[in-house]
Protein backbone atom coordinates (compact mmCIF):
# COMPACT_ATOMS: atom_id res chain seq x y z
CA UNK A 1 0.00 0.00 0.00
CA UNK A 2 3.01 2.57 1.05
CA UNK A 3 4.67 1.81 -2.10
CA UNK A 4 1.94 2.14 -4.71
CA UNK A 5 -0.06 5.34 -2.65
CA UNK A 6 3.42 7.27 -1.95
CA UNK A 7 6.75 5.51 -2.97
CA UNK A 8 5.93 4.99 -6.67
CA UNK A 9 4.20 8.07 -7.36
CA UNK A 10 7.17 10.00 -6.04
CA UNK A 11 9.49 8.38 -7.73
CA UNK A 12 7.92 8.91 -11.13
CA UNK A 13 6.82 12.64 -10.74
CA UNK A 14 10.60 13.01 -9.84
CA UNK A 15 11.99 10.91 -13.01
CA UNK A 16 9.27 13.25 -15.30
CA UNK A 17 9.97 16.19 -14.16
CA UNK A 18 13.96 15.53 -14.31
CA UNK A 19 12.72 15.57 -18.34
CA UNK A 20 11.30 18.69 -17.86
CA UNK A 21 7.43 17.28 -17.62
CA UNK A 22 5.75 19.19 -14.88
CA UNK A 23 2.25 19.24 -14.34
CA UNK A 24 -0.55 21.08 -11.81
CA UNK A 25 -0.15 20.06 -8.23
CA UNK A 26 -2.10 17.06 -6.99
CA UNK A 27 -3.86 15.89 -3.68
CA UNK A 28 -3.07 12.39 -1.82
CA UNK A 29 -5.25 10.00 -3.24
CA UNK A 30 -7.74 12.13 -4.78
CA UNK A 31 -4.66 13.79 -7.36
CA UNK A 32 -6.53 16.31 -9.56
CA UNK A 33 -9.52 14.31 -9.88
CA UNK A 34 -11.42 17.42 -8.16
CA UNK A 35 -9.55 20.04 -10.50
CA UNK A 36 -10.79 18.49 -13.57
CA UNK A 37 -14.24 18.00 -12.26
CA UNK A 38 -14.21 21.57 -11.62
CA UNK A 39 -12.78 22.83 -15.11
CA UNK A 40 -15.54 20.23 -16.86
CA UNK A 41 -18.75 21.26 -14.92
CA UNK A 42 -17.65 25.02 -15.42
CA UNK A 43 -17.37 24.49 -19.48
CA UNK A 44 -20.16 22.76 -19.87
CA UNK A 45 -22.65 24.39 -17.65
CA UNK A 46 -24.08 25.99 -20.47
CA UNK A 47 -25.17 24.81 -24.24
CA UNK A 48 -23.67 26.14 -26.86
CA UNK A 49 -25.09 29.04 -28.96
CA UNK A 50 -24.61 27.49 -32.33
CA UNK A 51 -23.81 24.58 -34.15
CA UNK A 52 -19.82 25.11 -33.59
CA UNK A 53 -17.41 21.83 -33.62
CA UNK A 54 -15.09 24.03 -32.08
CA UNK A 55 -15.61 21.85 -28.70
CA UNK A 56 -12.34 21.17 -27.14
CA UNK A 57 -12.32 23.58 -24.95
CA UNK A 58 -15.83 22.44 -23.43
CA UNK A 59 -15.38 18.94 -23.00
CA UNK A 60 -11.52 18.86 -22.17
CA UNK A 61 -10.45 22.56 -20.58
CA UNK A 62 -8.00 21.04 -18.14
CA UNK A 63 -6.48 19.69 -21.34
CA UNK A 64 -6.49 23.22 -22.98
CA UNK A 65 -5.19 24.90 -19.61
CA UNK A 66 -2.76 22.59 -18.47
CA UNK A 67 -0.78 22.20 -21.85
CA UNK A 68 -0.78 25.70 -22.26
CA UNK A 69 0.77 26.11 -19.05
CA UNK A 70 2.98 23.36 -19.02
CA UNK A 71 3.55 22.78 -22.70
CA UNK A 72 2.84 19.57 -24.83
CA UNK A 73 3.76 17.09 -22.24
CA UNK A 74 2.57 17.33 -19.00
CA UNK A 75 1.36 14.38 -16.05
CA UNK A 76 -1.45 14.90 -13.36
CA UNK A 77 -3.35 12.32 -10.91
CA UNK A 78 -6.13 10.43 -11.55
CA UNK A 79 -6.76 9.45 -8.28
CA UNK A 80 -3.50 7.88 -7.42
CA UNK A 81 -2.92 6.96 -10.62
CA UNK A 82 -0.14 9.37 -12.41
CA UNK A 83 -0.70 9.92 -16.27
CA UNK A 84 1.63 12.03 -18.85
CA UNK A 85 -0.68 13.67 -21.26
CA UNK A 86 0.93 12.57 -24.92
CA UNK A 87 -0.16 14.67 -28.18
CA UNK A 88 2.41 14.16 -30.85
CA UNK A 89 1.46 12.01 -33.68
CA UNK A 90 4.97 10.61 -34.25
CA UNK A 91 5.50 9.14 -30.80
CA UNK A 92 1.83 7.92 -30.55
CA UNK A 93 2.07 6.36 -33.31
CA UNK A 94 5.21 4.27 -32.20
CA UNK A 95 3.80 3.44 -28.87
CA UNK A 96 0.53 2.26 -29.99
CA UNK A 97 2.46 0.15 -32.53
CA UNK A 98 5.65 -1.14 -30.43
CA UNK A 99 4.42 -1.54 -27.21
CA UNK A 100 1.18 -2.67 -27.05
CA UNK A 101 2.43 -6.15 -24.77
CA UNK A 102 4.07 -4.41 -22.45
CA UNK A 103 1.18 -1.86 -21.89
CA UNK A 104 -1.95 -1.95 -21.43
CA UNK A 105 -5.30 -1.48 -19.19
CA UNK A 106 -4.54 0.16 -15.59
CA UNK A 107 -5.72 -1.92 -12.27
CA UNK A 108 -7.82 1.07 -12.04
CA UNK A 109 -9.71 1.01 -14.97
CA UNK A 110 -9.82 -2.98 -14.65
CA UNK A 111 -11.15 -2.37 -11.01
CA UNK A 112 -14.12 0.19 -12.47
CA UNK A 113 -15.61 -2.38 -15.41
CA UNK A 114 -14.79 -5.20 -13.57
CA UNK A 115 -18.98 -6.12 -13.05
CA UNK A 116 -19.87 -5.38 -16.36
CA UNK A 117 -17.50 -6.79 -18.21
CA UNK A 118 -14.74 -8.52 -16.39
CA UNK A 119 -12.00 -10.11 -17.70
CA UNK A 120 -12.60 -10.08 -21.43
CA UNK A 121 -10.22 -8.62 -24.11
CA UNK A 122 -10.94 -4.68 -23.65
CA UNK A 123 -9.81 -5.28 -20.30
CA UNK A 124 -6.85 -7.86 -21.00
CA UNK A 125 -3.43 -7.61 -20.58
CA UNK A 126 0.14 -9.58 -21.78
CA UNK A 127 -0.46 -12.92 -22.46
CA UNK A 128 -3.72 -12.95 -21.56
CA UNK A 129 -4.83 -10.65 -23.87
CA UNK A 130 -2.65 -11.88 -26.66
CA UNK A 131 -4.89 -15.53 -26.41
CA UNK A 132 -8.11 -13.73 -26.18
CA UNK A 133 -6.82 -11.35 -29.19
CA UNK A 134 -6.11 -14.47 -31.55
CA UNK A 135 -9.61 -16.32 -30.63
CA UNK A 136 -11.41 -13.23 -31.10
CA UNK A 137 -10.26 -11.75 -34.51
CA UNK A 138 -11.31 -14.42 -36.92
CA UNK A 139 -14.84 -13.41 -35.91
CA UNK A 140 -14.63 -10.18 -36.96
CA UNK A 141 -12.86 -11.02 -40.59
CA UNK A 142 -13.79 -11.91 -43.93
CA UNK A 143 -16.31 -14.41 -44.89
CA UNK A 144 -17.73 -14.50 -40.98
CA UNK A 145 -18.21 -10.46 -41.13
CA UNK A 146 -20.02 -10.51 -44.03
CA UNK A 147 -21.94 -12.80 -42.52
CA UNK A 148 -23.26 -10.38 -40.01
CA UNK A 149 -24.77 -8.07 -42.87
CA UNK A 150 -27.79 -9.82 -43.01
CA UNK A 151 -28.87 -8.69 -39.66
CA UNK A 152 -27.47 -5.26 -40.54
CA UNK A 153 -30.19 -4.70 -43.01
CA UNK A 154 -33.04 -6.43 -41.59
CA UNK A 155 -32.66 -4.31 -37.82
CA UNK A 156 -32.52 -1.59 -40.14
CA UNK A 157 -35.84 -1.90 -41.94
CA UNK A 158 -37.29 -2.27 -39.25
CA UNK A 159 -36.32 0.66 -37.93
CA UNK A 160 -36.96 2.60 -41.21
CA UNK A 161 -40.53 1.36 -40.60
CA UNK A 162 -40.65 2.62 -36.91
CA UNK A 163 -39.74 5.57 -38.31
CA UNK A 164 -41.95 5.75 -41.41
CA UNK A 165 -45.05 4.91 -38.55
CA UNK A 166 -43.50 8.01 -36.03
CA UNK A 167 -44.43 10.08 -38.98
CA UNK A 168 -47.45 8.50 -39.86
CA UNK A 169 -48.79 8.66 -36.43
CA UNK A 170 -47.33 12.26 -35.56
CA UNK A 171 -48.73 15.43 -37.06
CA UNK A 172 -44.63 16.84 -37.40
CA UNK A 173 -41.73 15.09 -38.86
CA UNK A 174 -39.03 15.84 -36.04
CA UNK A 175 -37.62 12.59 -33.94
CA UNK A 176 -35.00 12.47 -31.79
CA UNK A 177 -32.56 9.88 -33.70
CA UNK A 178 -30.21 8.91 -31.18
CA UNK A 179 -32.96 7.00 -29.63
CA UNK A 180 -33.55 4.79 -32.35
CA UNK A 181 -29.64 4.41 -33.35
CA UNK A 182 -29.05 3.46 -29.54
CA UNK A 183 -32.36 0.79 -30.48
CA UNK A 184 -30.88 -0.30 -33.65
CA UNK A 185 -27.07 -0.82 -32.45
CA UNK A 186 -28.14 -2.96 -29.36
CA UNK A 187 -30.17 -5.18 -32.08
CA UNK A 188 -27.75 -5.63 -34.44
CA UNK A 189 -25.48 -6.67 -31.68
CA UNK A 190 -28.01 -9.00 -30.12
CA UNK A 191 -28.74 -10.60 -33.03
CA UNK A 192 -25.32 -11.25 -33.96
CA UNK A 193 -24.22 -12.55 -30.60
CA UNK A 194 -27.31 -14.89 -30.32
CA UNK A 195 -28.95 -15.00 -32.96
CA UNK A 196 -32.09 -17.20 -32.25
CA UNK A 197 -31.57 -16.65 -28.64
CA UNK A 198 -31.59 -12.72 -29.28
CA UNK A 199 -34.67 -11.88 -27.22
CA UNK A 200 -33.03 -12.89 -24.17
CA UNK A 201 -29.85 -11.28 -25.48
CA UNK A 202 -31.77 -8.26 -25.70
CA UNK A 203 -32.86 -9.24 -22.12
CA UNK A 204 -29.27 -9.36 -20.81
CA UNK A 205 -28.02 -6.23 -22.54
CA UNK A 206 -30.50 -4.40 -20.59
CA UNK A 207 -29.44 -5.41 -17.31
CA UNK A 208 -25.63 -4.63 -18.33
CA UNK A 209 -26.75 -1.14 -19.02
CA UNK A 210 -28.25 -0.99 -15.66
CA UNK A 211 -25.03 -2.44 -14.58
CA UNK A 212 -23.06 -0.09 -15.90
CA UNK A 213 -24.68 3.01 -14.81
CA UNK A 214 -24.72 1.37 -10.99
CA UNK A 215 -20.66 0.83 -11.36
CA UNK A 216 -19.91 4.23 -12.62
CA UNK A 217 -22.12 5.81 -9.69
CA UNK A 218 -20.32 3.67 -7.47
CA UNK A 219 -16.61 4.21 -8.51
CA UNK A 220 -17.60 8.10 -7.70
CA UNK A 221 -17.51 7.07 -4.51
CA UNK A 222 -14.96 4.56 -4.21
CA UNK A 223 -12.27 7.12 -4.09
CA UNK A 224 -10.58 6.03 -1.06
CA UNK A 225 -8.74 2.39 -0.77
CA UNK A 226 -10.72 -0.45 0.26
CA UNK A 227 -14.21 1.44 0.16
CA UNK A 228 -15.59 -1.22 -2.58
CA UNK A 229 -15.25 -4.13 -0.29
CA UNK A 230 -17.83 -1.70 2.12
CA UNK A 231 -21.37 -4.06 1.62
CA UNK A 232 -22.56 -0.65 0.65
CA UNK A 233 -26.42 -0.50 -1.20
CA UNK A 234 -24.67 0.02 -4.61
CA UNK A 235 -21.92 -2.58 -3.46
CA UNK A 236 -25.21 -5.16 -3.17
CA UNK A 237 -27.27 -3.87 -6.14
CA UNK A 238 -24.39 -4.26 -8.56
CA UNK A 239 -23.60 -7.90 -6.94
CA UNK A 240 -27.42 -8.98 -7.47
CA UNK A 241 -27.61 -7.44 -11.24
CA UNK A 242 -24.15 -9.50 -12.22
CA UNK A 243 -25.48 -12.64 -10.74
CA UNK A 244 -28.75 -12.07 -12.67
CA UNK A 245 -26.85 -11.42 -16.10
CA UNK A 246 -24.73 -14.22 -15.30
CA UNK A 247 -27.15 -16.33 -14.96
CA UNK A 248 -29.27 -15.98 -18.36
CA UNK A 249 -25.76 -15.49 -20.41
CA UNK A 250 -25.05 -19.09 -18.56
CA UNK A 251 -28.35 -20.67 -20.07
CA UNK A 252 -28.12 -19.67 -23.72
CA UNK A 253 -24.20 -21.19 -23.30
CA UNK A 254 -25.64 -24.16 -21.46
CA UNK A 255 -27.95 -25.30 -23.87
CA UNK A 256 -25.96 -24.73 -26.81
CA UNK A 257 -23.18 -27.19 -25.30
CA UNK A 258 -25.87 -29.52 -24.42
CA UNK A 259 -27.12 -29.51 -27.99
CA UNK A 260 -23.21 -30.63 -29.22
CA UNK A 261 -22.88 -32.91 -26.50
CA UNK A 262 -26.34 -34.37 -26.93
CA UNK A 263 -25.54 -34.65 -30.68
CA UNK A 264 -28.22 -32.48 -32.05
CA UNK A 265 -26.03 -30.04 -33.47
CA UNK A 266 -22.63 -30.23 -35.09
CA UNK A 267 -21.24 -27.03 -33.99
CA UNK A 268 -22.29 -24.67 -31.41
CA UNK A 269 -23.56 -21.79 -34.24
CA UNK A 270 -22.58 -19.43 -36.56
CA UNK A 271 -23.46 -16.76 -35.07
CA UNK A 272 -20.47 -14.85 -32.82
CA UNK A 273 -21.46 -16.56 -29.69
CA UNK A 274 -21.16 -19.83 -31.67
CA UNK A 275 -17.97 -19.07 -33.20
CA UNK A 276 -16.72 -17.43 -29.81
CA UNK A 277 -17.19 -21.40 -27.98
CA UNK A 278 -15.81 -23.06 -31.20
CA UNK A 279 -12.54 -20.79 -30.86
CA UNK A 280 -12.34 -21.43 -27.39
CA UNK A 281 -12.71 -25.05 -27.27
CA UNK A 282 -10.17 -25.45 -30.02
CA UNK A 283 -7.74 -23.78 -27.99
CA UNK A 284 -7.70 -25.92 -25.05
CA UNK A 285 -11.02 -26.35 -22.22
CA UNK A 286 -13.80 -24.29 -22.28
CA UNK A 287 -13.28 -21.37 -20.41
CA UNK A 288 -17.36 -20.49 -19.46
CA UNK A 289 -16.48 -17.20 -17.46
CA UNK A 290 -14.39 -15.83 -20.67
CA UNK A 291 -17.16 -16.45 -23.16
CA UNK A 292 -19.54 -14.66 -20.94
CA UNK A 293 -16.94 -11.93 -20.28
CA UNK A 294 -16.07 -11.51 -23.89
CA UNK A 295 -20.26 -11.74 -24.99
CA UNK A 296 -20.63 -8.61 -22.60
CA UNK A 297 -17.43 -7.07 -23.54
CA UNK A 298 -18.52 -6.75 -26.96
CA UNK A 299 -22.25 -5.75 -26.31
CA UNK A 300 -20.38 -2.37 -24.05
CA UNK A 301 -17.55 -1.85 -26.58
CA UNK A 302 -19.52 -1.78 -29.93
CA UNK A 303 -23.53 -0.92 -28.98
CA UNK A 304 -23.22 2.63 -27.58
CA UNK A 305 -19.98 3.59 -29.82
CA UNK A 306 -21.68 3.16 -32.87
CA UNK A 307 -25.13 4.32 -31.70
CA UNK A 308 -22.97 7.73 -30.94
CA UNK A 309 -21.11 7.76 -34.25
CA UNK A 310 -24.75 7.18 -36.29
CA UNK A 311 -26.30 9.91 -34.31
CA UNK A 312 -23.53 12.71 -34.52
CA UNK A 313 -22.75 11.65 -38.24
CA UNK A 314 -26.96 12.47 -38.34
CA UNK A 315 -26.77 15.83 -36.81
CA UNK A 316 -23.69 16.78 -39.16
CA UNK A 317 -25.57 15.66 -42.51
CA UNK A 318 -28.59 17.22 -41.50
CA UNK A 319 -26.75 20.49 -40.69
CA UNK A 320 -24.91 20.24 -44.48
CA UNK A 321 -27.87 19.87 -46.74
CA UNK A 322 -24.57 19.87 -49.41
CA UNK A 323 -23.03 16.79 -48.47
CA UNK A 324 -25.81 14.83 -47.49
CA UNK A 325 -26.78 15.33 -51.12
CA UNK A 326 -23.72 14.11 -52.37
CA UNK A 327 -23.88 10.85 -50.23
CA UNK A 328 -27.17 10.47 -51.49
CA UNK A 329 -26.00 10.62 -55.26
CA UNK A 330 -23.39 7.95 -54.28
CA UNK A 331 -26.35 5.57 -52.68
CA UNK A 332 -28.08 5.91 -55.76
CA UNK A 333 -25.62 5.37 -58.23
CA UNK A 334 -24.04 2.64 -56.49
CA UNK A 335 -27.41 0.42 -55.71
CA UNK A 336 -28.67 1.37 -58.78
CA UNK A 337 -32.48 0.73 -57.20
CA UNK A 338 -31.66 -3.01 -56.88
CA UNK A 339 -30.93 -4.83 -54.05
CA UNK A 340 -27.76 -3.79 -52.48
CA UNK A 341 -24.75 -6.65 -52.07
CA UNK A 342 -22.63 -6.20 -49.18
CA UNK A 343 -19.65 -5.65 -51.98
CA UNK A 344 -21.27 -2.76 -52.77
CA UNK A 345 -21.09 -1.55 -49.59
CA UNK A 346 -17.11 -0.74 -49.36
CA UNK A 347 -17.61 1.09 -52.63
CA UNK A 348 -19.46 4.20 -50.53
CA UNK A 349 -16.54 6.51 -50.81
CA UNK A 350 -18.22 9.67 -50.10
CA UNK A 351 -20.02 8.12 -47.00
CA UNK A 352 -16.95 6.38 -46.30
CA UNK A 353 -15.46 10.27 -45.98
CA UNK A 354 -18.58 11.47 -44.11
CA UNK A 355 -18.07 8.92 -41.43
CA UNK A 356 -14.27 9.55 -41.11
CA UNK A 357 -15.12 13.25 -40.79
CA UNK A 358 -17.25 12.82 -38.46
CA UNK A 359 -15.62 10.30 -35.92
CA UNK A 360 -12.90 13.44 -36.43
CA UNK A 361 -14.83 15.65 -35.30
CA UNK A 362 -16.58 13.82 -32.52
CA UNK A 363 -14.38 10.47 -31.35
CA UNK A 364 -16.69 8.18 -29.62
CA UNK A 365 -13.97 7.32 -27.54
CA UNK A 366 -12.41 10.63 -26.23
CA UNK A 367 -9.47 9.03 -24.24
CA UNK A 368 -7.22 6.24 -25.11
CA UNK A 369 -5.27 5.72 -21.39
CA UNK A 370 -2.69 2.88 -21.58
CA UNK A 371 -0.11 2.04 -18.13
CA UNK A 372 3.47 1.03 -19.00
CA UNK A 373 4.11 -2.17 -17.15
CA UNK A 374 7.89 -1.88 -17.65
CA UNK A 375 10.22 0.88 -18.60
CA UNK A 376 9.59 2.31 -22.17
CA UNK A 377 11.87 4.46 -24.49
CA UNK A 378 10.38 6.53 -26.61
CA UNK A 379 11.51 9.01 -28.80
CA UNK A 380 13.29 11.35 -26.46
CA UNK A 381 11.05 10.07 -23.33
CA UNK A 382 11.84 7.85 -20.60
CA UNK A 383 8.59 6.59 -19.67
CA UNK A 384 8.85 4.66 -16.15
CA UNK A 385 7.05 1.64 -15.19
CA UNK A 386 3.79 2.52 -13.50
CA UNK A 387 3.33 6.03 -15.27
CA UNK A 388 0.24 5.54 -17.83
CA UNK A 389 0.29 7.18 -20.83
CA UNK A 390 -2.78 9.26 -22.04
CA UNK A 391 -4.05 9.90 -25.43
CA UNK A 392 -6.31 12.68 -25.46
CA UNK A 393 -7.46 11.66 -28.92
CA UNK A 394 -10.58 14.61 -29.29
CA UNK A 395 -7.93 17.00 -29.25
CA UNK A 396 -5.66 15.57 -31.44
CA UNK A 397 -8.32 15.17 -33.93
CA UNK A 398 -9.18 19.13 -33.36
CA UNK A 399 -5.50 20.30 -33.35
CA UNK A 400 -5.00 22.77 -35.72
CA UNK A 401 -0.95 21.91 -36.21
CA UNK A 402 -2.05 18.61 -37.30
CA UNK A 403 -5.21 19.26 -39.52
CA UNK A 404 -4.74 22.83 -40.19
CA UNK A 405 -6.53 25.35 -40.19
CA UNK A 406 -9.92 24.55 -40.61
CA UNK A 407 -9.80 21.80 -38.24
CA UNK A 408 -12.89 22.75 -36.67
CA UNK A 409 -14.87 23.05 -40.01
CA UNK A 410 -16.69 19.80 -41.26
CA UNK A 411 -14.74 19.19 -44.25
CA UNK A 412 -15.04 15.19 -45.22
CA UNK A 413 -12.83 16.23 -48.62
CA UNK A 414 -9.85 16.05 -46.26
CA UNK A 415 -10.36 12.58 -46.20
CA UNK A 416 -10.02 11.96 -50.00
CA UNK A 417 -6.68 11.48 -49.91
CA UNK A 418 -5.77 8.32 -48.86
CA UNK A 419 -2.28 8.65 -47.20
CA UNK A 420 -2.38 10.52 -43.39
CA UNK A 421 0.27 11.29 -41.09
CA UNK A 422 -0.07 8.11 -38.94
CA UNK A 423 -1.33 8.82 -35.13
CA UNK A 424 -3.39 12.00 -35.74
CA UNK A 425 -6.70 10.11 -36.66
CA UNK A 426 -7.27 7.77 -34.14
CA UNK A 427 -11.38 6.62 -33.61
CA UNK A 428 -10.55 2.86 -33.56
CA UNK A 429 -6.60 3.31 -31.31
CA UNK A 430 -4.08 2.09 -33.51
CA UNK A 431 -1.58 -0.91 -33.74
CA UNK A 432 -2.21 -4.31 -32.74
CA UNK A 433 -4.25 -3.49 -29.93
CA UNK A 434 -6.60 -1.26 -32.11
CA UNK A 435 -10.03 -1.83 -32.37
CA UNK A 436 -11.00 -5.36 -32.87
CA UNK A 437 -14.61 -4.68 -34.44
CA UNK A 438 -13.48 -1.52 -36.17
CA UNK A 439 -14.44 -3.02 -39.23
CA UNK A 440 -17.77 -4.56 -38.03
CA UNK A 441 -19.00 -0.90 -36.94
CA UNK A 442 -17.48 0.87 -40.21
CA UNK A 443 -19.82 -2.03 -42.29
CA UNK A 444 -23.17 -1.40 -39.54
CA UNK A 445 -22.36 2.34 -39.83
CA UNK A 446 -22.45 2.06 -43.54
CA UNK A 447 -25.50 -0.29 -44.02
CA UNK A 448 -27.44 2.25 -41.81
CA UNK A 449 -26.70 5.23 -42.97
CA UNK A 450 -27.02 4.46 -46.60
CA UNK A 451 -30.29 2.68 -45.96
CA UNK A 452 -31.98 6.00 -44.16
CA UNK A 453 -30.27 8.42 -46.16
CA UNK A 454 -32.16 6.55 -49.51
CA UNK A 455 -35.59 6.37 -47.37
CA UNK A 456 -35.84 10.09 -46.20
CA UNK A 457 -34.05 13.26 -46.20
CA UNK A 458 -33.35 15.14 -43.02
CA UNK A 459 -32.87 18.86 -42.24
CA UNK A 460 -31.78 19.57 -38.12
CA UNK A 461 -34.81 20.59 -36.19
CA UNK A 462 -34.33 24.02 -34.46
CA UNK A 463 -35.57 22.24 -31.15
CA UNK A 464 -32.04 20.85 -31.36
CA UNK A 465 -29.67 22.50 -29.13
CA UNK A 466 -25.67 21.87 -29.60
CA UNK A 467 -24.37 20.44 -25.85
CA UNK A 468 -21.92 17.91 -26.35
CA UNK A 469 -20.89 16.30 -23.24
CA UNK A 470 -18.11 13.39 -22.20
CA UNK A 471 -19.74 10.56 -19.81
CA UNK A 472 -16.73 7.79 -21.36
CA UNK A 473 -18.25 9.06 -24.66
CA UNK A 474 -19.10 11.88 -26.14
CA UNK A 475 -22.66 12.53 -26.11
CA UNK A 476 -25.49 15.04 -27.36
CA UNK A 477 -27.05 16.10 -23.98
CA UNK A 478 -30.25 16.89 -25.59
CA UNK A 479 -30.30 14.14 -28.13
CA UNK A 480 -30.12 15.21 -31.80
CA UNK A 481 -33.93 16.30 -33.18
CA UNK A 482 -34.23 16.36 -36.66
CA UNK A 483 -36.94 16.94 -39.06
CA UNK A 484 -37.34 13.59 -41.69
CA UNK A 485 -38.95 13.66 -44.76
CA UNK A 486 -39.86 10.34 -46.87
CA UNK A 487 -38.69 10.28 -50.23
CA UNK A 488 -40.52 8.93 -53.17
CA UNK A 489 -39.73 5.38 -53.66
C1 LIG B 1 -17.80 3.48 -33.94
C2 LIG B 1 -17.67 2.41 -33.23
C3 LIG B 1 -16.47 2.05 -32.40
C4 LIG B 1 -15.45 2.84 -31.95
C5 LIG B 1 -15.25 4.34 -32.15
C6 LIG B 1 -14.55 1.98 -31.20
C7 LIG B 1 -13.37 2.42 -30.61
C8 LIG B 1 -12.50 1.58 -29.94
C9 LIG B 1 -11.26 2.02 -29.35
C10 LIG B 1 -10.73 3.44 -29.35
C11 LIG B 1 -10.69 0.93 -28.78
C12 LIG B 1 -9.38 0.89 -27.99
C13 LIG B 1 -9.72 1.10 -26.53
C14 LIG B 1 -8.53 1.03 -25.63
O1 LIG B 1 -7.64 0.23 -25.85
O2 LIG B 1 -8.55 1.73 -24.62
C15 LIG B 1 -11.56 -0.19 -29.00
C16 LIG B 1 -11.31 -1.47 -28.57
C17 LIG B 1 -12.20 -2.51 -28.70
N1 LIG B 1 -13.38 -2.50 -29.41
FE1 LIG B 1 -14.15 -0.94 -30.41
N2 LIG B 1 -15.05 0.71 -31.21
C18 LIG B 1 -16.21 0.70 -31.95
C19 LIG B 1 -16.99 -0.39 -32.24
C20 LIG B 1 -16.77 -1.66 -31.80
C21 LIG B 1 -17.60 -2.81 -32.10
C22 LIG B 1 -18.82 -2.79 -33.01
C23 LIG B 1 -17.10 -3.87 -31.39
C24 LIG B 1 -17.55 -5.31 -31.32
C25 LIG B 1 -18.68 -5.76 -31.74
C26 LIG B 1 -15.93 -3.39 -30.66
C27 LIG B 1 -15.15 -4.15 -29.84
C28 LIG B 1 -13.96 -3.73 -29.28
C29 LIG B 1 -13.12 -4.58 -28.45
C30 LIG B 1 -13.41 -6.02 -28.06
C31 LIG B 1 -12.00 -3.82 -28.12
C32 LIG B 1 -10.78 -4.27 -27.31
C33 LIG B 1 -9.67 -4.67 -28.29
C34 LIG B 1 -8.37 -5.04 -27.62
O3 LIG B 1 -8.07 -4.53 -26.55
O4 LIG B 1 -7.66 -5.87 -28.21
N3 LIG B 1 -15.77 -2.06 -30.94
N4 LIG B 1 -12.66 0.23 -29.72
Amino acid sequence: TISSYVLTPIRIKKIMEEQGVCGPKSRFLTGNLNDISTFVSKATSQDMEAINHDIVGRLLPHFVAWSSQYGKRFIYWNGIEPRMCLTEAALIKEFLSKYSTVSGKSLQQQQGSKHFIGKGLLMANGEDWNHQRHIVSPAFMGEKLKSYAGHMVECTKEMLESLQNAILEGDKYEVEIGEYFTKLTADIISKTEFSTSYKKGKQIFHLLTQLQGLCAQATRQHSLPGSRYFPSTYNKEIKSLKMEVERLLMEIIQSRKDCVEIGRSKSYGNDLLGMLLDEIQKSGSLNLQLVMDECKTFFFAGHETTALLLTWTAMLLASNPSWQEKVRIEVKEIFNQGTPSIDQFSKLNVLHMVINESMRLYPPATLLPRMAFQDIVLGDLYIPKGLSVWIPVLAIHHSEELWGKDANEFNPQRFASKSFMPGRFIPFASGPRNCVGQSFAMMEAKIILAMLISKFSFTISENYKHAPITVLTIKPKYGVQICLKPLDP
